[in-house]
């Protein structure tokens, strides 16, 4: 039987955050979900959509009485806010985060925590190129991973019950160590997002193509490149600044392969595209017989809870 947490504090209320919260309603959990962000608008906006029991001012006002609580800032803000937390957390909480970048939030957060509550790192990978409290929605986590980053010392227990609140939000969860969830996310995540992000900035240094013909011509694989490259500038400023090396690493990988490619457009190797496409393609394909490609929502669909 899962055992639902008494009091959920959600520092920052953005589309994780406040996904989560809907997810929670949509589970019938018992949980009080006490949210709170940095901007009074942002509060505000929050207050107005109702998926939060309560909006306080502050993080350390947040966390009282939590059992949980969910880190759901930008990578770069979490130690600030782990600082501002550290000295308001009840003993025997449970203190995770949903950043992107796992061995610079442990760095960062850890050393602002008292020894009484269990740490656990994670990662929900599910997301859109929306920001903030009304980009929101309950089945964003259904079916999509959540990485848990425990360590030796992590409290089996309090990792147990974790795992089983992240199911009920509709995710499968594994757990991963920090250096190779970082390098792997470099690989599937932070690497394509800058891609994108170049891809639709070099359409933009061609005035030729920008103005309406970007838009009149852009066919699908464009099209996919512009979603991802309309997210959020924070957070991906921070997780580029804050996995560095591994980011680096799979660029470097990435332009050897981009030469090579470009070596066979060249000299005519139509071998060596076709087969490098068709290996492309099988990977494409066990994605969606796994059942891990959820397609884009529907907002207008989508009931908020
Ligand atoms: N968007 C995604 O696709 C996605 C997916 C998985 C994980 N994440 C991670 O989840 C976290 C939150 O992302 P999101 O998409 O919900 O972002 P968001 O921009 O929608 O929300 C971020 C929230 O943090 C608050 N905030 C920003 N700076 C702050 C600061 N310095 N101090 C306190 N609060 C601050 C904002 O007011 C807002 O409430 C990030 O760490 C991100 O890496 C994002
Ligand atoms: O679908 C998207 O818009 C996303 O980019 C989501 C995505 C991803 O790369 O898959 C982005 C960042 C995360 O940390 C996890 C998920």
């Amino acid at each position: 039987m899962r055992e639902d947490y008494k009091r959920v504090a959600l520092i920052g209320l953005g589309l994780i955050a406040s996904s989560m919260a809907h997810a929670m309603r949509r589970a019938g959990m018992k949980s009080e979900i006490v949210g709170t962000a940095r901007t009074e608008k942002t509060r505000e906006e929050a207050r107005q959509i109702g998926f939060c029991h309560r909006v306080v001012e502050t993080a350390a006002e947040a966390v009282q009485g939590a059992d949980l609580v969910v880190l759901a800032v930008p990578v770069g803000a979490m130690g600030q806010v782990a600082r501002e937390i550290g000295p308001e957390l009840a003993p025997g909480a449970t203190v995770t985060d949903v950043g992107s970048v796992k061995r610079h939030v442990i760095r960062a957060v850890k050393p602002h925590l008292p020894d009484t509550v269990h740490f656990i790192p994670g990662h929900p990978l599910a997301g859109t190129e929306h920001s903030g409290p009304a980009a929101g929605f309950a089945e964003l986590f259904d079916n999509r991973w959540c990485l848990l980053v425990p360590d030796e010392e992590t409290d089996a227990e309090a990792l147990a019950r974790l795992t089983a609140y992240w199911q009920a939000l509709g995710s499968n969860v594994e757990t991963m160590d920090a250096d190779h969830h970082d390098l792997v996310l470099a690989v599937t995540s932070h690497a394509p997002h800058l891609i994108a992000y170049t891809m639709v900035g070099v359409a933009d240094d061609l005035e030729r193509v920008t103005d309406s013909e970007v838009i009149k011509f852009s066919a699908a694989g464009f099209r996919d490149f512009t979603r991802i490259a309309a997210s959020d500038p924070t957070m991906w400023r921070d997780v580029f600044l804050t996995n560095k090396d591994a980011t680096l690493e799979i660029l470097g990988r990435f332009t050897e392969e981009l030469f090579a490619l470009q070596r066979a457009i060249r000299t005519g190797d139509g071998e060596m595209l076709f087969d490098y496409f068709t290996r492309t393609r099988a990977i494409r394909r066990g994605i969606i017989e796994a059942g891990q490609d959820t397609p884009a929502p529907d907002f207008g669909r989508i009931r908020k809870t």
